[in-house]
This record gives C-alpha cells, structure tokens and sequence, in this order.
C-alpha cells in the first residue's frame, strides 16, 4: 500500500523558453538561447536540432488549457518560470542598488531598495509582467499550489552574447555568469520580481539546475549549450558566480516576501558498481554533485573556503532526478561507465539491462530513493521533487517509470526524507533545448502544428495515483520490469 500523506503535491514543472512560444506574438527574441538555437552554423553542424522555440506548444497563449488538463489530471501544485529577457530586454545596468563587497571583490551584499524597484519598473517591458500575472493568477485562482523559480537557462542578450564569447571570448564579449556584474543584476530581477508577484506565490526558487549551466556550457561543448566555450577556469568562475547570485537573490527575495526561497538543483545518484569502491564514489558525490547547495547551506564546500554571506541560504531543495551514473574502477582510476545513466542506447537498453529513455537515459528508480536519503540526511531540508520524467514519445515506459519513481519517494519518505510533492516532468510535450521536438517528456502529446493536446495513457495512470495520493493497489505491478519487457 503506497498511501502518500493528504497534503503530499502532485503536479508538473515548466519553464518559460521551453513552453511559453508557439502563436504569433509570444516569442522572446533577444535571449541567449534564441540566438544559439537559431544559428545557422549550430544547425549546420548538428550541435542542435533546427526547430525552433517560436513552433512550441504556446502555454504563453494556451495556459488556461494546460491548467484545464492539469486540474483534470488531479494536479494541486505547478514549478513555473518566469523570462528574464521578457521582462528586461534592454540592460539594467545602470539601475542603482547597493552593492558590498568584501576584501577579495566577492559580492557579499545587494540591497535593492524600492527607488531601485521604481528605475527598473522604467525599463520593464510591464505589460509581460501583466501576463505573468494572469498566467499565474488562473492557477492560483483554482485553489492551488504555485512555486515561481526565476532562471531556467536563458540569459538576456544584453548579458550573454553566446556566439560572440565562442568567437572573440569572454574579455570581448557581453560574457553572462562570467561577467561579475551577473550577480549584482540577478539580484535587482529578484528583487523586482518578488515585489511584484510575491502575493501570488506559495514558494520561491532563485534557479533551476546551475549545475548544467556551468557543466554544459564551459565544458561539454558537443551537448549543445551555449556558450560552448571549453575552458575549466570559465567554468570555475561561472559556478562561483551562480552560488554568489543565488545567495543575493535569496536576500533580495527576502526583502519583499516571507515566503520559503529555495533552489532547484540537477541531481543525480553517482552509483558504484562494485562494493569496494563505495569510498571513492561518495568522495566524488561530495566534490562534484554536493558542493553548490552545500556552499549555500552549509557557507563552505569541498572546494569553497567559508563564507558567511552564503551560509544558511536555502530553505527548501527541488531535487530533479532522471537517472544515475555508474562508476567503476578502470586501470586505476574510479571512472563513470558508459552505457549505463545517461549514456545508454537511445530507444535501447544500458548495460545493466534496464531499458532507456528515447533519449538513452537509463531508468533507475532506485537512485532516487538512495539519493532522497542521502540528501535528507545531509541537509535535513524540506525537499520537492521539482523534476522526474522520461522522453518517451510512445508513451511505452512513462507508467512504469511514473510508479517505479514514485515508490523510491514513498520508500525514502519512509526512512524520513521530508518530501512535500512530486512534480513531474512535464505535463506536455516542449522544447527539449539542443534537441527541439525530438524528446518529449509530456504526459500528455502535443501536435506542434495545430497546438492541440492529446492525453498519453500514462496521464491516466498519474490522474489514478494523483487523485487518490496513492498507488491504487491494481496500478502496483507497473514498477515491475518483468511485466514490461514479457
Ligand atoms: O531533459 C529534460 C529536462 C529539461 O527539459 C529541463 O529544462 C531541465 O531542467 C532538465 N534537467 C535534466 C537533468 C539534467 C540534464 C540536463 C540537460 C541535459 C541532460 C541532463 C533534465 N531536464
């Protein structure tokens, strides 16, 4: 019996650039992202897939639909977004607020008073922030749950000019995270966001997954993400300056809301495949996976000297789990194994035998309940599982996947992990970044020509479980695999 607690919150994610564009007068043009997507040369060379944000499912224009579909589905909570370069097309520079640094030039306080709230509100595109307020409002106004995260990737222009850093570098081009005043504008768009919708708000996120920002952008330059600029220092110098931008949107947030203010961070169960090894592994976990959010809780990491202005920054944690990683000891060296995680066959099985997503993801509920535990026992924070889904356009795997997940969160809330919600990845079909249209995550379909919706069969199995805050007994062989592959 997987009884989840009255209070427990289904629902589903989305973020602007991926779900926002579709109809004609949606598109967001001057962002990084828009312009890495459409170049010619990207496409050319296959670094991503040619379709275009402006073609997706139009949530800017359809949302009453979507929360149609998602109250139908028994859905009580929604993780939205909100477009930076929507808001602020044109620079906010010069827009005052109080910056501190401290001996080493490390920004450890903005204070955005509302003289600042009233010069941004100047330069504001204010009938996109209009929107947002009905957007949000229509979900709101059906008695439920919304949590706003404000950066899901995309960066105005004005900030991150992605092909110029590629070509000229970051001294000779507007750089992003990599320019230090990234951290002093974050912190005003919180502020000015919070001031304005902070009444229509349950739960704040600064960012989701700074992790992949600085990992795919500084040092996978063949996973498609901009700026494509391989440099360890770049990434360095990007991640420190994520960790001091949330910990100042953090502050400006707390400015004008008493709301909870957390991050959503892209986790992952780095998972030895032999006993001896569980050593290194964890010591690898701490390094690399743990010692963003640990920089913001704890004020300190693995590889970051104590800083108090960091300490104490994160109220809750939105844990996005998809798959693991697999180490192994190879000539020496504990090394991740391809085939296994994300690195398995597309449409296939990975070496373990587990079949994979579309998009060659292993599908290994387990990590997620070791990784709840772990992380229960490391930060003892109020958790969300603010993302958890599969590519799977034949909907052949989403129902299993949906209830082998599912039984990790209600096995690891057993072990006293304090998950409040599973918020699923997604509720439609959207862009899928580098790889366009060609993954699709949605519970439900989406025909990109017409934008009609079509609901998958596993949205009936979610609408089962999500209704009732269980699975019903006759749904609990779905986690089986055996049932699956015959
Ligand atoms: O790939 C599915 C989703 C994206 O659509 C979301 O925007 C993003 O938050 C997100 N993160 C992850 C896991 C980490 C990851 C990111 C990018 C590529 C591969 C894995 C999967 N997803």
């Amino acid at each position: 019996m997987y009884k989840f607690p009255k209070d427990f919150l289904f629902g589903y994610s989305w973020s602007g650039f991926q779900f926002e564009m579709g109809l004609p007068g949606s598109e967001v043009p001057n962002s990084d992202w828009w312009v890495w997507v459409h170049d010619i040369e990207n496409i050319a060379v296959g670094l991503v897939s040619g379709d275009l944000p402006e073609n997706g499912p139009a949530y800017w224009d359809l949302y009453k639909k979507d929360h149609d579909i998602a109250e139908s589905l028994g859905m009580d909570a929604i993780r939205g977004g909100i477009e930076w370069t929507r808001l602020f097309p044109r620079p906010t520079f010069d827009v005052k607020a109080h910056v501190e640094r401290d001996e080493k030039g490390n920004v450890v306080s903005v204070e955005v008073p509302e003289s600042s709230i009233r010069e941004l509100e100047k330069i504001a595109d204010m009938k996109a922030l209009e929107h947002y307020r009905e957007i949000y409002a229509d979900w709101k106004g059906r008695g439920k749950t919304f949590i706003l995260n404000l950066y899901h990737w995309p960066l105005p222009l004005w900030l991150h000019d992605p092909l110029k850093v590629r070509k000229l570098g970051p001294d000779r081009a507007p750089a992003g995270w990599l320019d230090d005043r990234s951290v002093v504008e974050f912190a005003k768009f919180a502020a000015f966001v919070a001031y304005h919708l902070d009444d229509l708000v349950d739960g704040w996120s600064t960012m989701n997954e700074p992790n992949v920002v600085y990992q795919n952008g500084y040092t996978r330059p063949a996973g498609g993400f901009p700026p494509g600029y391989l440099s360890f220092e770049a990434e360095r110098k990007a991640k420190m300056n994520l960790i001091q931008a949330h910990a100042r949107a953090y502050d400006a947030i707390k400015e004008y809301s008493d709301k909870e203010v957390g991050i959503i961070y892209a986790y992952t169960w780095p998972d030895p495949l032999r006993e001896d090894i569980e050593d290194e592994v964890r010591a690898i976990r701490e390094r690399e996976l743990y010692s963003f959010v640990d920089a913001v809780h704890f004020g300190k990491a693995a590889d970051i000297e104590e800083r108090e202005d960091l300490k104490g920054r994160v109220d809750w944690l939105g844990v996005n789990y998809y798959s693991r990683i697999a180490f192994d000891r190879v000539n020496g060296h504990v090394l991740p194994m391809p085939g296994y995680g994300f690195s398995g066959e597309r449409g296939g099985h990975a070496r373990s035998g587990r079949p994979c997503s579309d998009f060659g993801w292993e599908i290994y509920p387990e990590g997620l309940e070791k990784l709840l535990r772990d992380l229960a026992k490391r930060y003892n924070l109020p958790m969300m599982i603010t993302e958890n889904g599969i590519a799977d356009a034949a909907d052949r795997y989403r129902s299993h996947y949906l209830v082998s997940h599912l039984k990790a969160v209600y096995e690891a809330m057993k072990e006293g992990a304090d998950v409040r919600g599973y918020l699923h990845w997604s509720l439609t079909d959207n862009y899928e970044w580098a790889q366009g249209f060609r993954m699709r995550f949605g519970l439900v379909y989406v025909d990109m020509e017409t934008k009609k919706r079509y609901l998958r069969p596993s949205a009936l199995v979610f609408r089962e479980i999500a209704t009732g805050k269980e699975i019903p007994e006759e749904l609990e062989h779905l986690s089986n695999l055996d049932f699956l592959v015959g």
